[in-house]
């Protein structure tokens, strides 16, 4: 079988360990991959080298853990996910302790574990080239660095600094990495890089990493050593749950992961880190994000379909129709805002007329989580109508299309992801009953399902058609 690691000994004594994932076409930090990195430090731990290159025989370094690993083991609860963070982690932490250099080369995209890796590597020299991307994805896909990237960023550039790169998940390229000092340097290319490195383990040849030195403290400090730094993270922390309805978010867990590792030392920072990306992994918003973000984003590149014009209007229009349905039950438009704020939306989409000095403001009353869903069910009925009619096939299509294109909030995974998270029959139930109310606009809640059996098949059938294979779905 294909492995992932190529080793060549050189003359000069170093190993240089070319990466390639042989179950795919981008390398990620699989099974297979911890398995032959826990192999190569066996043998270098018994018998050592001169120092260690790691580079990649891919266009990619790589893009750290494989998402459907993760959800899989995710399935099982939180502790097989915290156990496998800790293994990468202990791995990672044998290469730092080899006590002899081990230098990361990068000359693609490095995200996730494989930047993880880099970060791990006593040296890391990157190709001067604007267009490759290196940095932590994670709280876009609803998760957090796993493989101690959170704690060696704050170890290394303390905690303002790691907030956008972790937080905002904003991938950098190699020269802004290298003036950050998150790598060591930068080359034009292989030969470059290779030079660089060999220069670099000749001149470092028993290095330790920074938090391996006796003294070192977190630059800048923890939370607590300033007052203004502890009054503008709340901010940061209230601002995230004001955008996010007080939902609980990627972005908070690593934002308090961040606080938390910069007041303890490296060791316990890792446990904090796995125990913070076991919570996440196992959440209803990871599965939502990365099925969003990276599934039918792959399922839509292969199949090439796009929403349908007419739908797309009926979604906006849905949206619309239930706003002014809830202005004319005597709701104001900031209320309206406001719930609609909390539920995900862009209050913009809502085509609100402002309240008036004269109109009275809030005349009726609505729970603001109940807006909230009315919104949220106004727009997916389009979508399930069009499922009935047969107008609309994919699952990925019928999420990702009204998220990128109708303003349907991303937190949902799309509104067959919400519907199925809400479970058919209080969906369905919820409908009939607002359907049967004597208000404005109460009919748009008219179910199109008859039972919640005819919706889940409905919602199982669009999930099938993404996997069958293309001559089926044509016939
Ligand atoms: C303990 C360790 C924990 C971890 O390491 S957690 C996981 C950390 N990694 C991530 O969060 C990366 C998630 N991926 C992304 O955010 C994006 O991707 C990128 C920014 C890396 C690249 O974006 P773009 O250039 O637009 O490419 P694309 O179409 O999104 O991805 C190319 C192909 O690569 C697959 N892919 C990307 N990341 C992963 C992954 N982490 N696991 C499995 N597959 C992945 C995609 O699905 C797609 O595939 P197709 O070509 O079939 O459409």
């Amino acid at each position: 079988m294909q492995s992932y690691f190529t080793e060549t000994l050189n003359d000069d004594g170093l190993l240089t360990v070319a990466l390639a994932d042989p179950s795919g076409p981008v390398n990620r930090t699989t099974d297979r991959f911890k398995a032959e990195l826990s192999a190569l430090l066996d043998r270098l731990e018994a018998a050592p080298v001169r120092g260690v290159i790691f580079l990649s025989d891919r266009p990619t370094f790589g893009v750290g853990g494989d998402v459907d690993q993760i959800a899989a083991l995710a399935a099982t609860g939180p502790a097989g996910i915290f156990a496998d963070s800790q293994r990468i982690k202990a791995l990672f932490r044998r290469i730092e302790r080899l006590g002899l250099p081990v230098v990361s080369l990068i000359e693609g995209l490095a995200v996730g574990g494989h930047f993880e890796l880099a970060l791990a590597s006593h040296a890391c020299f990157a190709r001067d080239d604007d267009a490759i991307r290196l940095g932590f994805p994670e709280c876009a896909v609803g998760l957090i660095p796993g493989a101690g990237g959170l704690v060696r960023c704050v170890h290394r550039l303390g905690l303002e600094a790691s907030i956008p790169l972790i937080v905002e998940a904003r991938l950098i390229p190699p020269a802004r990495a290298a003036e950050l000092g998150l790598i060591t340097g930068l080359g034009p290319d292989r030969a470059a890089l290779l030079a660089a490195a060999r220069d670099w383990i000749a001149a470092h040849p028993a290095p330790h990493q920074p938090w391996d030195r006796k003294g070192h403290r977190v630059p800048g400090g923890g939370l607590f050593d300033r007052r203004d730094r502890y009054l503008s993270l709340q901010a940061k922390t209230a601002g995230l749950i004001a955008t996010g309805g007080g939902r609980p978010c990627a972005e908070r867990t690593a934002l308090s992961g961040i606080c938390e590792v910069a007041a303890c030392g490296f060791a316990d920072g890792e446990v904090i880190e796995s125990r913070l990306f076991a919570r996440q992994a196992i959440s209803a918003e990871a599965e939502a994000r990365i099925g969003l973000r990276l599934k039918d984003r792959s399922v839509l590149k292969r199949s090439g379909q796009a929403l349908d014009q007419d739908l797309l209007q009926r979604l906006r229009q849905s949206l619309r129709d239930e706003a002014a349905a809830l202005r004319a039950r005597g709701l104001s438009a900031a209320r309206i805002g406001k719930a609609a704020r909390q539920a995900g939306y862009d209050p913009e989409v809502l085509d609100l007329a402002p309240d008036t000095a004269t109109a009275r403001p809030d005349a009726a009353t609505l729970d603001l989580a109940e807006i909230g869903d009315r919104l949220l069910t106004a727009q997916s009925l389009p979508v399930l109508r069009d499922l009935v009619a047969g107008r609309l096939h994919s699952a990925a299509l019928a999420n990702s299309g009204p998220v990128n294109a109708a303003g349907f909030p991303a937190w949902t995974g799309g509104p067959l992801r919400w519907i199925t998270a809400r479970g058919p029959a209080a969906v369905l139930a919820q409908c009939r009953q607002w359907a049967a109310e004597a208000s404005p606009g109460a009919d748009h809640f008219t179910p199109p399902f008859a039972t919640a059996a005819a919706l889940q098949a409905a919602l199982d059938r669009a999930r099938d058609f993404d996997t069958e294979p293309e001559t089926e779905q044509r016939g």
